[in-house]
């Protein structure tokens, strides 16, 4: 298969094409399920600080609604388009089912670089776009509920909750309306490093799959695993400390401004931390750095991260990538035709459907607690420690032993928000990367992981809309 002249909404289409054929639904359901459902295009004007009119282009795609509201982040993007957005909706769809989240897929985009904006004007963007979504009932806690993604994070959702519930004044739920928001506007702890701490329980579940690795090559475990990030923002920025917090070696990162490397590994708070003082990696001490970003792909690792924007192992590519994993952290960063070159290679590649779930996943959490209006842990968390103390105040009776301060004081703790939010996340990713597994060993046929996710979302997607009917 040529693969250029490919886009990213054929490559989607190419992976359920695959993935259709190991189940047994009819093709007016399979083409129900791959149709987008409903896609508004908009075109708004704001005004410039220096006073000029400006035109923005911007989209919303609802991929499905087989379980409402759709959900999906919200890009800010020079590249964003139309085709763009609906592809990103659709995995949203297949993502949701994947992570047992009752959603549909969603997803928006803005079609500017935000770097060439000021914040008041981002500002006016964020809530105009906000307000065009009211105006067309394309937003709402049961209707659609974006959330961050490439460009946008808990500032861009705090407009657009403010500016939804203005419009809106008096609905209880409005909060529901949008996740990613700062704490103090309804957000919930461990949103802001869900996607990457998701991609970490992810890896490290399947590095605990002994065939799994045994078939890569690989030695299973985190620790000593030789890792490569492409985009150092939200997502693989969180991806990389955990990693590397777990005992991981980063030997490359790539940015936007080029790419550095370092065999003994790099720190990665360190160069974050070099980036924000010089608005580069590439002078960083210690890193020799590529001649292009892009060679970090083929940079001799275990694990490559790709954490930027789709697309960018193709079939061009994909036979130089020694990686003996990628994991998905962006959306969409193996075309599938290259999907094609790496299985037979014998590279794992673990889907973006299901590895970067933990967003999604931490938003539903955020979700309900607005719509519950209550913090997790709130209720509980106090009787649970009363009741720990009086099970170790008999156990010590009876045995006549006293347990030490920190054991005492780690079995005591009853649970926060934080801790709440980690252990759905965890649970999650632990139960996805099962459920992906066991479909992929069930049809031997199927020939990489990504089809197996594809064949359980669509079994999931499929169940919904049979029993729902049509109607009227
Ligand atoms: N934010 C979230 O919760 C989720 C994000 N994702 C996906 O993860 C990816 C990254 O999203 P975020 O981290 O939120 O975005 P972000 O905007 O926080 O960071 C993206 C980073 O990638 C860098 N970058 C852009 N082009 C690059 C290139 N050619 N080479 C190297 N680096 C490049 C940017 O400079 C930026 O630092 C996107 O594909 C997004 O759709 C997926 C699930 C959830
Ligand atoms: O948190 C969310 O609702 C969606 C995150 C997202 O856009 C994604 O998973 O690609």
């Amino acid at each position: 298969m040529k693969d250029n002249e490919q886009g990213f909404m054929q490559s989607v289409g190419n992976c359920f094409d695959k993935a259709a054929e190991f189940t047994n639904w009819p093709p007016g359901i399979l083409a129900q399920i791959k149709a987008c459902n409903a896609v508004y295009s908009i075109k708004f004007p704001i005004r410039r600080d220096n006073g000029q009119i400006e035109v923005i282009e911007a989209y919303r795609a609802q991929h499905s609604q087989h379980k409402t509201p759709s959900k999906g982040g919200i890009r800010f993007a020079a590249e964003v388009n139309q085709d763009e957005v609906v592809a990103l909706a659709s995995l949203m769809t297949y993502k949701c089912a994947i992570a047992n989240v009752p959603f549909g897929g969603g997803k928006g985009g803005i079609k500017i670089d935000p770097k060439r904006y000021s914040v008041d004007e981002l500002e006016r963007i964020t809530r105009r776009y906000t307000a065009e979504l009211v105006r067309k009932n394309f937003i709402g806690p049961g209707i659609d509920v974006p959330a961050p993604d490439y460009g946008t994070g808990a500032r861009e959702m705090a407009w657009m909750a403010d500016t939804y519930q203005g419009l809106h004044p008096g609905e209880i739920n409005a909060l529901g309306a949008v996740t990613g928001k700062p704490l103090a506007q309804g957000g919930v702890r461990g949103r802001k490093e869900a996607t990457g701490l998701g991609v970490f329980y992810g890896l490290q579940e399947i590095c605990r799959m002994p065939a799994v690795m045994e078939r890569i090559g690989l030695a299973p475990g985190i620790a000593g695993k030789k890792v490569v990030v492409q985009g150092l923002g939200n997502v693989g920025y969180h991806a990389a400390k955990y990693l590397q917090h777990a005992g991981a070696i980063i030997v490359a990162i790539a940015e936007y401004e080029g790419a550095i490397y370092n065999e003994d590994g790099l720190d990665v708070d360190a160069v974050v931390a070099h980036r924000n003082a010089t608005r580069s990696i590439l002078s960083f001490p210690s890193a020799r750095h590529f001649h292009k970003s892009t060679d970090a792909l083929e940079y001799p690792c275990d694990i490559l991260i790709p954490a930027a924007l789709e697309m960018v192992i193709t079939a061009g590519n994909a036979h130089r990538i020694p990686a003996k994993i990628i994991a998905e952290a962006a959306n969409g960063p193996v075309s599938s035709a290259a999907d094609e070159i790496l299985a037979r290679k014998g590279t794992l590649v673990v889907p973006d459907i299901y590895l970067n779930a933990g967003g999604v996943t931490v938003s539903y959490f955020e979700w309900l607690k607005n719509l519950s209006h209550v913090r997790y842990g709130r209720i509980e968390k106090r009787f649970t420690e009363h009741m720990n103390n009086r099970m170790l105040e008999q156990m010590e009776e009876l045995t006549g032993k006293q347990i030490g301060t920190n054991a005492r004081q780690s079995i005591l703790h009853g649970a926060n928000e934080i801790d709440l939010v980690y252990s759905g996340l965890e649970e999650t990713m632990i139960a996805g990367a099962r459920e992906i597994m066991d479909a992929w060993e069930a049809h031997p046929a199927i020939p990489d992981m990504r089809t197996a996710a594809f064949v359980v979302a669509i079994n999931k997607v499929a169940t919904a809309y049979s029993e729902l009917g049509i109607f009227p």
